[in-house]
């Protein structure tokens, strides 16, 4: 699969899934999607998504993925679990197509910006990126590399990118629910068949939860008296829900969080990171910007200088 494709794939379904359809919004004004033209869109950028994944099935599926020589990738398995079935499974190719659109949408942009997110509030406080590299290059030792196993050790690393995923939730909104009674919430009547929406942004920033610094990046609040991270990512603790909770919470959230730690530690252990032109990090100020995931209304660009010990 050509990595243009992919990326050109990926900007033009983001794109719809940021359009707000006037039918989402008023049920009954269905047409109006039809006449201004949105549902001719989505019918053919959905042909186009089928056709570059169809690409890669069959590119697979001939033995030419680009990686003879290589292990066998996650596409090479769901393929044969399509052929020879086992573990229960009942795929076929369309399942698979859909598997592998849901890592793309549900899985990429929102562990970009979760890296991004932390290295901003690291690069904006130097105090904190100070002591998150010095934990890293003291867990890795002089002339090692980063590695999985390490990482249950990196616990200011965990509390700095908690409190980026506090303030900044890739998915502020989380995806909307149902009510499937009528309910009655804090004084509120929410009738059956109402759209719900939890805002998980403005409950991350919750005065009454997080205290007068709640707006404020400080990977402190994370951290127990003994060292360790005090809060998984389970949605247990509702004041703390950049997966979601419960059911549909995100199924990704333990690879998610690794990726993104195994990527934040490789690079804070082997660079040493700076705003660009000597700008002054304490008067930097990094805007948010809405979005499928919510990122940085301009890309975080550092310089990088490469660490010896
Ligand atoms: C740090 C990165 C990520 C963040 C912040 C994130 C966040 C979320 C959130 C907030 C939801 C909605 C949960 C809810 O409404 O209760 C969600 C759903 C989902 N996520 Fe993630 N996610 C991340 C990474 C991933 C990865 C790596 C994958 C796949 C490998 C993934 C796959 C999914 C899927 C398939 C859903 C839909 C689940 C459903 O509707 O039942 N996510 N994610």
């Amino acid at each position: 699969m050509e990595p243009g494709a992919v990326r050109a794939m990926m900007k033009e379904t983001s794109e719809l899934l940021e359009t707000i359809a006037v039918s989402d919004v008023f049920p009954r004004l269905r047409w109006v999607d039809w006449a201004t033209g949105l549902d001719a869109r989505i019918k053919m950028t959905a042909a186009k998504l089928d056709a570059v994944l169809e690409g890669a099935l069959q590119e697979h599926e001939k033995g030419g993925g680009g990686n003879d020589e290589e292990a066998d990738d996650l596409l090479d398995d769901l393929l044969s679990a399509v052929k020879e079935g086992g573990a229960g499974l009942n795929l076929d190719r369309t399942d698979v197509k859909g598997l592998i659109l849901d890592l793309f949408l549900a899985g990429t942009d929102t562990t970009a910006k979760t890296m991004e997110w932390t290295m901003a509030g690291l690069v904006k406080n130097p105090n904190e990126m100070e002591k998150v590299q010095a934990e890293v290059r003291r867990v890795v030792g002089p002339h090692g590399s980063v590695s999985e196993e390490r990482l249950g050790a990196m616990t200011r690393l965990q509390a700095a990118m908690m409190e980026a995923l506090r303030l900044h939730p890739p998915v502020p909104m989380l995806v909307p629910r149902e009510a499937i009674r009528d309910t009655r919430l804090r004084g509120y009547d929410v009738p059956a068949g109402t759209r719900v929406l939890v805002n998980a942004w403005a409950i991350g920033r919750d005065g009454e939860s997080w205290g007068e610094d709640a707006d404020a990046f400080r990977p402190e609040r994370w951290l127990t008296r003994g060292g360790g991270a005090a809060a998984g990512y389970g949605g247990n603790d509702t004041r703390f829900i950049p997966f979601g909770a419960g059911r549909r919470g995100c199924p990704g959230v333990g690879f998610g969080t690794r990726l993104a730690e195994l990527a934040l530690a490789s690079m804070l252990y082997h660079f040493d990171w700076e705003l660009l032109g000597g700008q002054d990090a304490g008067s930097f100020e990094f805007v948010e910007w809405s979005g499928l995931s919510a990122g940085l209304k301009c890309p975080l660009t550092l310089v990088v200088k490469p660490f010896r010990a």
